[in-house]
């Protein structure tokens, strides 16, 4: 569904090419500052404009239509909206019926029998996840002693970004990506097992982020190649440091005190220039498609904030429901 967390509450909404997209933001505590200008260095950071991104240019100016009283936080909930301005429907006409490969065209129009909103990929594009960054600015500065920071490593297959990134556009085609996701300053204690894990959490929320492919905390796959001996993390202090960090800063599903470390891979934008084999979604024929319109030849290169923002709601959430933050007034509970 479109709600997601216990305490700190996210619902999700907006179309691509409807009226505006957003998110509704339930739990924030009160008193904590927030004004427009909080919000407009992360969302820069998705926003289009390097080489490889998409042409459409829209302000991303957010609205916070509630929940905020003389630049604090009320304690009610939170509405943050973006107009969709730069829309221009055509290219999608053709898709309308002809389903793109990769992308969610296909399984949107049976799950809704038709009636989904396929203008710009209606509720399935990627720029729903501009609510997420939004919400992750909030996030953030509950969570004010975390620091989250997520970065490429690599695209369409080495560290060779930019290079890699020129070539996919030069021959009308896409690449994926690799991004590590850091936070430090994570206390000993979040994650709520059986099933709240704290890698189940950041799985399900970073899962629901269009186009990932995978994520593996630690030394993740490469663990299975490791004996005990290489892949235990030796503990050296009472905080819990330890000399390794094989375990991404989880165990048991509980946060170790050492930094928490997950590397997400990205795939490829399904939309490419190149002709690709398809069906009419009416009459069931194959066809052939070339994807008209502005894509992102490699999104993967405006995700890590929004990696950062999911990271930083899932421990927002934890951190309310460890009782480590206040519901008032920002203070950890300590100094209350
Ligand atoms: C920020 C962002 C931008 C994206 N841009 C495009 C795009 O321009 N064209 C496209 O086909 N897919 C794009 N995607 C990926 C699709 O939204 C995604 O592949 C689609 O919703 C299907 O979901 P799935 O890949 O998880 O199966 C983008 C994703 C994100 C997060
Ligand atoms: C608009 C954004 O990305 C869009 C994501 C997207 C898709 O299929 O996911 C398709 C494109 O939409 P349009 O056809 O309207 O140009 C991208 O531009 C954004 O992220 O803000």
């Amino acid at each position: 569904m479109n709600s997601y967390g216990r305490l700190f509450r996210v619902h999700i909404f907006g179309e691509s090419h409807g009226k505006s997209v957003g998110i509704l933001l339930d739990g924030v505590p009160a008193g904590i500052p927030l004004a427009a200008e909080d919000f407009a260095a992360d969302l820069a950071r998705r926003r289009p404009g390097a080489k490889g991104t998409t042409l459409r240019h829209e302000d991303d100016l957010g609205l916070l239509k509630s929940g905020v009283f003389q630049d604090k936080t009320t304690g009610a909930p939170l509405l943050i909206g973006f107009d969709n301005k730069d829309t221009d429907s055509s290219a999608y006409d053709l898709l309308k019926d002809h389903p793109r490969p990769g992308h969610a065209d296909f399984t949107a129009f049976h799950k809704f029998g038709g009636f989904n909103d396929y203008r710009g990929s209606g509720h399935f594009s990627g720029r729903i996840t501009l609510g997420l960054v939004a919400a992750g600015v909030v996030a953030k500065k509950i969570i004010q002693n975390i620091r989250i920071e997520a970065g490429l490593v690599e695209a369409g297959g080495s560290e060779r970004i930019e290079e890699n990134v020129e070539h996919a556009v030069a021959t009308k085609n896409s690449i994926g990506a690799i991004i590590v996701c850091q936070a430090t300053g994570v206390p000993v204690g979040l994650g709520e097992p059986f099933f709240d894990s704290v890698e189940s959490l950041l799985s399900h929320i970073i899962f629901a982020v269009p186009g990932i492919r995978g994520i593996e905390f630690g030394a993740g796959f490469a663990s299975a190649k490791m004996k005990g001996s290489e892949c235990n993390d030796p503990i050296l202090d009472a905080s819990g440091r330890t000399a390794t960090n094989h375990a991404g800063g989880v165990n048991g599903g509980i946060t170790n005190g050492n930094p928490l470390v997950f590397r997400v891979a990205v795939k490829p934008t399904s939309s490419i220039g190149q002709p690709q084999r398809t069906i009419n979604l009416h009459s069931g024929e194959q066809t052939s498609l070339v994807v008209e319109g502005r894509h992102d030849a490699c999104f993967a290169l405006r995700l890590p904030v929004v990696i950062e923002a999911a990271t930083a709601i899932v421990l927002a959430d934890l951190m309310l429901l460890e009782q480590q933050v206040a519901r008032i007034g920002n203070r950890a509970i300590e100094t209350i």
